[in-house]
């Protein structure tokens, strides 16, 4: 009870238990009380409180305590109607419009922000003038008058979730859409819709008692707080009492309802204390896999053609932020990926695993992982595959982690779900793997909230969870960015250590080349969506042909610079993708630039031993064509 209590805080303790005495006054009051709250003596018209009229008595010698008792009835019941009626329809309404196609969807919310600026009191106004004066009319009104703020909620709840790293990661899991909402959608948007419900059931009874007093709701004989108002209203001077207990209630019951509801919210989402809502808009993603063939012998996973796209703002075209890219990773290879914020890391290591992002379109010729050609598979056995056979690990681990649950239901999730590994096998699995990653206390801390955990050990968890289905590549984009140097080397030993225990292979896409160095065997430099050279991590640091290789290793501070000399810094920056540049996308910032740079992508070459590099200026076939270019673009 403490526990509780501790949980839903002062308020909420208030909330929940003025909710259960008002909800019991609505049902019992009009059974018990409806006969002294209806019964007119005009000899004791108009009494002040007494022992006999708590509240004393209206005009007509109505007891005002018992009538604002009964009138709880009506009042909260067309008030939830009408809250029923607005979640009805506005819920799916911005829902639908958060996946909707882009114009549809922008035009869906100017609408919604359009109707959101007019007051809701003086459209139901407006609406009850319309459809006639009536206790349903105005539930209708309310209802219609309030959907646009529902509407507009839903759209952003549905869209910043539907963006999280962790229905990514459930989709990738192959998990139904059912189950995604149930498990993920509800429990985190379910609590800031509990809130929601409750102010609008506060609002309603306002706006329904505001239209009754006007007239344009409940009519006599029937009564609720609103025609109780105007009774008081009409007395105001002589027996202000009687408009006492109708106002009192309806404020009372406002802070009730607002009260639970928060309570309500924090009992779904228990770090709704902890950090407000965020919410970022996102749109559906498409997948257009091409068929094609080859292989690769001996790989874990290969790629070839590979491009992902995006559609332009105006919806006409597409620009594309991985272009034609062939990416082969081995059996128990550690594999970076290095390359400037923006040059397509992330979207080809995704789509590698058949996780692209909402709104992008992948086309591969082939696609390969563990010998399967994945074009001649369907979805879903794909998607299997692919589940179990490789691991995610995203640089923010609390936006991959699903804050309403428990770090070991997380975990056991996949177990339980892909393998049909019984909970509490799968909970001995999660409590290994959390040891195993360097959590101390593991069998307490499995029961424990990502909340509770500090920014490494939801890292290392992230990195446990992959391990659950025993993968066989880990793709890991800059999961030490958000740490300390010294929480980084742990998590990067962790990954190491996994390496050599299980053989599992690592893709691990980081800007920084000193991550790269302590763990990868090999390194790949991506500039513009194209990869611009590929080769082992020493022959990286000490060999590199490619400019813009060079002009990174260039870029990073070591023991031995100078302290009076500035670092380098690549000239320029790199280009946003609608502004890409014809030939080799490094060209414009490339001091080595050629006129032949300008016009073609140079082919991948080998230069040596497992290394390869995109640039003219290292086939020997197109040497005679270089001259200087007059100018370099910075
Ligand atoms: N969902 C998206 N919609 C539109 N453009 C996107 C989307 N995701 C990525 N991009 C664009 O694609 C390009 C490559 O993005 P990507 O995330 O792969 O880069 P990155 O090299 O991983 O960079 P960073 O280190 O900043 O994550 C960028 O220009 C980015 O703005």
């Amino acid at each position: 009870m403490k526990r509780f209590s501790k949980r839903i805080g002062i308020e909420g303790v208030v909330g929940l238990t003025g909710l259960v005495i008002l909800l019991a006054i609505a049902v019992v009051a009009p059974v018990f009380l409806s006969e002294p709250a209806e019964r007119m003596d005009v000899l004791v018209a108009a009494e002040p409180a007494s022992k006999e009229y708590w509240l004393g008595t209206d005009n007509l010698g109505r007891d005002v305590l018992a009538r604002t008792l009964v009138a709880a009835r009506l009042s909260i019941g067309l008030a939830i109607a009408a809250t029923f009626f607005k979640f009805l329809v506005g819920v799916p309404l911005g829902a639908a419009l958060a996946i909707a196609p882009k114009r549809i969807r922008n035009l869906g919310a100017r609408m919604i922000d359009g109707a959101l600026a007019l007051p809701s009191i003086l459209v139901a106004i407006v609406i009850t003038t319309i459809i006639g004066p009536s206790a349903h009319g105005a539930v209708i009104a309310v209802a219609i008058a309030g959907m646009p703020t529902i509407a507009r909620l839903s759209f952003t709840l549905s869209a910043s979730v539907a963006g999280r790293d962790y229905i990514h990661g459930a989709r990738n899991l192959g998990v139904s859409p059912w189950y995604i909402i149930t498990r993920h959608v509800i429990p985190n948007t379910g609590d800031t819709f509990a809130v929601a419900i409750a102010s609008s059931i506060s609002l309603a009874i306002v706006e329904l008692a505001s239209l009754s007093f006007l007239g344009l709701g409940v009519h006599p004989p029937a009564y609720d707080w609103g025609t109780m108002l105007v009774d008081g209203a009409q007395s105001i001077y002589s027996t202000p009492w009687a408009a006492l207990g109708p106002a009192a209630a309806i404020a009372i019951s406002g802070i009730i309802f607002s009260f639970a509801g928060e309570a309500i919210g924090r009992l779904l989402n228990p770090q709704r204390r902890k950090q407000g809502k965020a919410g970022t808009s996102t749109s559906g993603g498409q997948e257009v896999w091409s068929t094609g063939s080859g292989s690769d012998a001996g790989a874990l996973i290969s790629v070839k053609g590979l491009r992902v796209s995006f559609p332009t703002e105006d919806g006409d075209g597409e620009v594309a932020a991985v272009r034609d890219v062939d990416v082969t990773i081995n059996d128990s290879e550690i594999v970076g990926i290095l390359g400037e914020s923006g040059s397509g890391k992330t979207l080809m290591a995704l789509s590698l695993g058949v996780l692209p992002p909402p709104g992008a379109a992948v086309s591969v010729q082939s696609h390969r992982f563990e010998d399967v050609d994945l074009n001649n598979i369907d979805q879903e056995a794909k998607k299997k595959l692919l589940a179990t056979g490789i691991a995610l690990v995203f640089q923010d681990p609390s936006a991959s982690l699903n804050p309403a649950l428990r770090v070991g239901t997380q975990l056991t999730e996949s177990a339980i779900y892909h393998r049909a590994v019984p909970p509490k096998v799968a909970r001995e699995a999660a409590v290994k793997r959390l040891q195993e990653v360097g959590i101390t206390g593991a069998q307490q801390v499995v029961n424990q909230y990502p909340h509770e955990f500090s920014g490494g050990m939801r890292q290392r968890a992230m990195i446990a969870m992959g391990l659950m289905n025993s993968p066989k590549l880990i793709i890991a984009d800059e999961p030490t960015t958000a740490l300390d140097v010294t929480v980084q080397a742990q998590v990067l030993d962790q990954l190491r250590g996994i390496n050599k225990t299980h053989g599992t292979a690592i893709l691990l896409i980081s800007h920084d080349i000193a991550v790269l160095y302590q763990i990868c065997t090999r390194i790949i430099v991506m500039y513009g969506g194209k990869i611009v050279e590929d080769a082992p991590v020493d022959v990286i640091l000490n060999e590199a042909r490619h400019p813009y290789t060079k002009a990174l290793l260039s870029a990073v501070l070591d023991a031995t610079h100078p302290k009076d000399k500035p670092l380098y810094a690549i000239p320029g920056r790199a280009p946003a993708l609608g502004e890409m540049p014809s030939g080799c996308p490094f060209h414009p910032r490339c001091s080595a630039a050629r006129a032949k740079c300008k016009g073609d992508f140079p082919a991948m070459t080998d230069v040596g031993p497992n290394h390869t590099v995109a640039c003219f200026q290292e086939d020997g076939s197109l040497a005679e064509d270089l001259r200087p270019l007059k100018s370099v673009a910075v």
